[in-house]
């Protein structure tokens, strides 16, 4: 039976308006309010989870939207302290959230050197729909995420695309990265057995 308790936290981080939270919606509520309901700035951080099966490993992965307003940022490292993972989000139709990538790149490589990084190019409809309104070339976004050595998605919390498939990614490799070091520590113990052994008395 599934616990709640939190196994992978994942937080989002990105300027505001670029699209954060309707990435969120979308993912634990397969919704897209964007058409009804206005454009409401995220303040401070909103939090939601949602249990995935990996490989038979039922896992709870927690979600922090954080507010991409700069008035919230110093708060911004509550929220990020201890994540497995960041989504860093640029809208497409927007250079200027492109270009603040790198701040929060280098905040993390600073301050959460284990947080794996995934970047997400967020509105592609808008591009599908109006290739003029790209703003963020395909071959400059995949550069950077060369640099950083990340993942790069390009989504649609509109019509869907690539959602899944990125949060499924997080899971992966958070279930890979554990099997791992749950390998490493049992080998660790294995090793320290055989030298307690080695070096007793009674054996
Ligand atoms: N067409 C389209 N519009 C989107 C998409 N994602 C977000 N939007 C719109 O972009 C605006 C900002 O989206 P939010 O998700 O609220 O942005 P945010 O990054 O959470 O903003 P902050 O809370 O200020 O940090 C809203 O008007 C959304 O409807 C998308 O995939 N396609």
């Amino acid at each position: 039976m599934a616990s709640n308790k939190v196994d992978a936290k994942v937080v989002l981080l990105g300027k505001s308006y670029a699209g954060k939270t309707c990435l969120v919606e979308r993912y634990l509520k397969d919704r897209f309010l964007g058409e009804t309901v206005p454009y409401q700035n995220t303040i401070g951080a909103a939090y939601g989870a949602k249990t995935v099966n990996i490989d038979g490993h039922s896992i709870v992965i927690g979600i922090w939207d954080t507010a991409g307003s700069e008035r919230y940022e110093a708060m911004s490292r509550i929220y990020y302290r201890g994540a497995k993972a960041a989504i860093l989000c640029f809208d497409l139709t927007d250079k200027s959230s492109f270009d603040r990538i790198r701040f929060w790149i280098g905040e993390l490589h600073q301050h959460e050197e284990n947080c794996k990084i995934y970047l997400c190019a967020t509105k592609c409809d808008l591009v599908e729909e109006n290739p003029e309104r790209r703003a963020v070339q395909d071959s400059v976004a995949k550069a950077l995420a060369k640099d950083c050595m990340a993942n790069i998605y390009e989504t649609s919390s509109k019509t869907g695309k690539n959602i899944d498939e990125l949060f499924e990614k997080i899971a992966e490799d958070y279930v890979k990265e554990k099997v791992a070091a749950d390998e490493l520590e049992q080998e660790a113990i294995r090793i320290a057995e055989i030298g307690r052994k080695a070096h007793c008395p009674c054996s």
